[in-house]
């Protein structure tokens, strides 16, 4: 027996133990605090005396009901503490760890030993027998370097021998295997994660992270970090283990409220959901483009295309010496009443005369609207016609506004429910303010620009610059498929997130719409509004077999083509299936149908909807599920699918259905779709045609 892995297995079993132990502990613990909190709570309120018959006992059942709350408060702090504990037992006991690194900090010192979990957890003396994967120590794991190196820890380069890198293969208490590993490419961990089936939803890489992934996901936090990477070189992987990495390195000040994940489309945010609730983090605010412009009060619609840049330049330029004239306020209005109308903006305006059109003047004319709204309402809380009004409303109505059912006695108790009753029946004339809808935004839009139309994000952009619209509190803002917008989308997205630092992820290669920034139009964008762009490239593919990465690559740049490796293993050469007929184009189809295997997922990618359909009549009854915007991807079979909807998503076998020279002809757009869908492709790909195959696959 090899005394090595006898060592290790003791070493296994023993934390394995200690896992227990904590889950055990921490049971307990709970199960006792919860039934001390409910005693305590039960003992206090049964001696709590309700007397409020002077002052000086209202004060004491005050002070009496402040500290059951304290106390409360107390079992709640301790049981989230246990909780938080037996959440990273029960994750471990899974695999305690995944790695060794054995460190000589200085001559004739011990060797350290440490072990790497996908969570940490310390004993009783509070020393830490297992150490977080993102602690600044486990950089030396990742660096993968033997010998002399280095880490990073609160600001200082610590010099360490790596003495061992060892990889375990573990399964609960039971070791599998050790590897003594030193070159990424042979790393036995990653080849194991890497020859694994694929499922229906992505996976975390903590494990199996290799060096040049590792460097973005611990890069410094700089203003923008733009990452390029080729198909399948683990950019949305590396995206989730960025944010985990923040969440842990900024524990106590980061919510996950304040980190923005911006995603190609529904499917796929469903198909990264479970990543970081994996990894015990909470998932930011996950929106697609579309949503959160939604959100915005604009359609993201096709006429963003034709926004430039210099639109919104143009609109900045223009801003600064905007003159707002008798045209451009509408009334407020609550229905068909106008509630403020524009002749009293207009007035609200003129009185800050010397303060140019922008934020400033916004807020100003902001609060005096407000102000004459609550004096409106004011006058109102003593209208015969509003007490009318309150007491016509239905039960379940004055239930909703007040609570409970009202019966006012006097004048005093009809004007404050009166108070009450108009703030809520006019909060959408304050809202009305907030939102600007007094300003007439197209028609000053038009105006600045010389244009006789203005494009959604064009209109956004206007009232940014106008109002200050945005959003102060987001911190980290990633951009998934960030080659897929045009570069006024980005400028908007940057002005929006004004305080954010943004991480941009993308590949040129898959840019598959006109119109959208290119890298260089993307550096510039964020050139402008944060100072500067740091940058990392990923050229190697872990998805794709390497002889589905040759074909990918085969249509990219070539001086690209040369920095490109695959590390999965061989596996099958791409299929090529050029039909003369459509009664063989569709047996053709409806074999791999028939005959796709049960065990994984195959897609069949078309190149927009319109292909989509005429497939669906074409296959018939035969047609697999056609994958629409909001479902989740199933766990095997076969779906169809439009490109657009396939981003960032892989499947173990593609057919790419509609690669005829027709509708991927010899250009950089086709190249590029052509480029995306086969790239999906983990195992396998057969590229089909009707009519004579595209041009650029010959
Ligand atoms: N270090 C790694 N260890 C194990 N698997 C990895 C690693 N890096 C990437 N992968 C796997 O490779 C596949 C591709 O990763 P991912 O989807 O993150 O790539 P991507 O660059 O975003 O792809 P695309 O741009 O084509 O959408 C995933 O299955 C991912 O789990």
């Amino acid at each position: 027996m090899d005394p090595i892995f006898e060592e290790e297995q003791q070493h296994l079993t023993e934390t394995y133990g200690q896992l227990v132990g904590i889950r055990d502990e921490m049971l307990a613990k709970m199960e006792a605090n919860s039934r001390d909190a409910a005693k305590t709570i039960g003992d206090m309120r049964d001696e709590l005396a309700l007397d409020f018959a002077s002052d000086d006992m209202t004060m004491e059942t005050l002070a009496d009901y402040e500290s059951m709350n304290r106390i409360i408060d107390s079992y709640n702090f301790s049981s989230t503490i246990n909780a938080e504990r037996l959440r990273r037992a029960v994750q471990l006991l899974e695999q305690p760890y995944f790695a060794k690194v054995s460190l000589q900090f200085r001559p004739g010192e011990p060797v350290k030993d440490i072990y790497l979990g996908v969570a940490g957890m310390t004993n009783d003396e509070r020393r830490h027998f297992i150490v977080d994967w993102r602690s600044p120590v486990a950089e030396v794991y990742y660096n993968q370097e033997n010998g002399r190196t280095s880490y990073k820890a609160n600001g200082r380069t610590i010099q360490v021998d790596l003495l061992c890198r060892r990889q375990f293969d573990i399964n609960r208490d039971k070791l599998n295997a050790y590897f003594d590993t030193t070159v990424a490419i042979e790393d036995p961990l990653l080849m194991s994660a890497l020859s694994k089936q694929r499922s229906d939803k992505m996976q975390a890489i903590t494990t199996t992270i290799q060096k040049e992934q590792n460097q973005v996901i611990r890069h410094d936090d700089v203003p923008a970090l733009l990452v390029g990477g080729i198909a399948g070189s683990g950019k949305t992987s590396v995206l989730l283990q960025r944010i985990a990495y923040l969440f842990y390195q900024e524990r106590e000040n980061l919510n996950p409220d304040d980190v923005f994940l911006i995603t190609p489309n529904p499917v796929f945010q469903k198909y990264i959901d479970n990543v970081l609730p994996d990894m015990g983090e909470r998932n930011p605010q996950t929106r697609t483009y579309a949503q959160l412009m939604d959100f915005l009060g604009v359609q993201a619609s096709g006429q963003d295309a034709h926004a430039t840049a210099e639109s919104l330049k143009a609109i900045d330029a223009a801003v600064v010496n905007l003159k707002l004239d008798q045209e451009d306020f509408r009334d407020i209005r609550l229905g068909d009443q106008s509630v403020i109308s524009a002749n009293q903006i207009r007035s609200a305006i003129n009185k800050h005369k010397r303060i140019p059109a922008g934020p400033r003047l916004f807020a100003l004319v902001c609060e005096d609207l407000n102000e004459r709204l609550e004096n409106r309402l004011a006058s109102l809380c003593t209208s015969e016609a509003v007490h009318g009004e309150m007491l016509n409303l239905s039960v379940e109505e004055q239930s909703q506004i007040f609570g409970m059912q009202i019966h006012p006695q006097d004048e005093d108790d009809f004007r404050e429910y009166a108070q009450t009753y108009l703030q809520v029946k006019y909060a959408p004339a304050f809202d009305a303010i907030e939102n600007a809808e007094w300003l007439r935004l197209n028609r000053i839009g038009m105006r600045l620009l010389g244009t006789q139309d203005l494009s959604p994000i064009e209109w956004l952009h206007l009232k940014m610059a106008v109002t200050g619209l945005s959003n102060r509190h987001a911190r980290f803002v990633m951009v998934d498929e960030v080659q897929d917008y045009t570069a006024a989308q980005l400028m908007v997205l940057a002005r929006y997130f004004k305080n954010a630092h943004f991480l941009l992820l993308g590949d040129e290669n898959q840019a598959i719409r006109p119109g959208t920034a290119s890298f260089d139009e993307v550096r510039e964008v964020f050139r402008l509004t944060r100072g500067q762009v740091d940058e990392c490239r990923l050229m190697t593919s872990y998805r794709s077999t390497p002889e589905i990465t040759e074909l990918f690559c085969s249509l990219m740049d070539s001086q690209e083509q040369v920095q490109v490796r695959s590390v999965q293993r061989e596996g099958t050469p791409p299929r090529l299936v050029e039909c003369a007929e459509e009664a063989e184009y569709v047996a053709e189809l409806k074999g791999i149908v028939a005959n796709a295997p049960s065990e994984g997922l195959t897609a069949i990618i078309v190149s927009g909807h319109r292909q989509e359909k005429r497939l669906e009549q074409l296959l018939g009854d035969e047609c697999p599920q056609v994958m629409r915007h909001e479902a989740q991807l199933p766990e095997h079979g076969v779906i169809l699918l439009d490109l657009p909807l396939a981003k960032g998503l892989e499947f173990d076998r593609v057919v790419v259905a509609d690669a005829s020279a027709a509708i991927y002809p010899e250009n950089q757009l086709s190249r590029r779709r052509l480029y995306t869908a086969i790239s999906r492709a983990t195992k396998q790909v057969t590229v089909m045609s009707l009519g004579p195959m595209t041009p650029l696959l010959k």
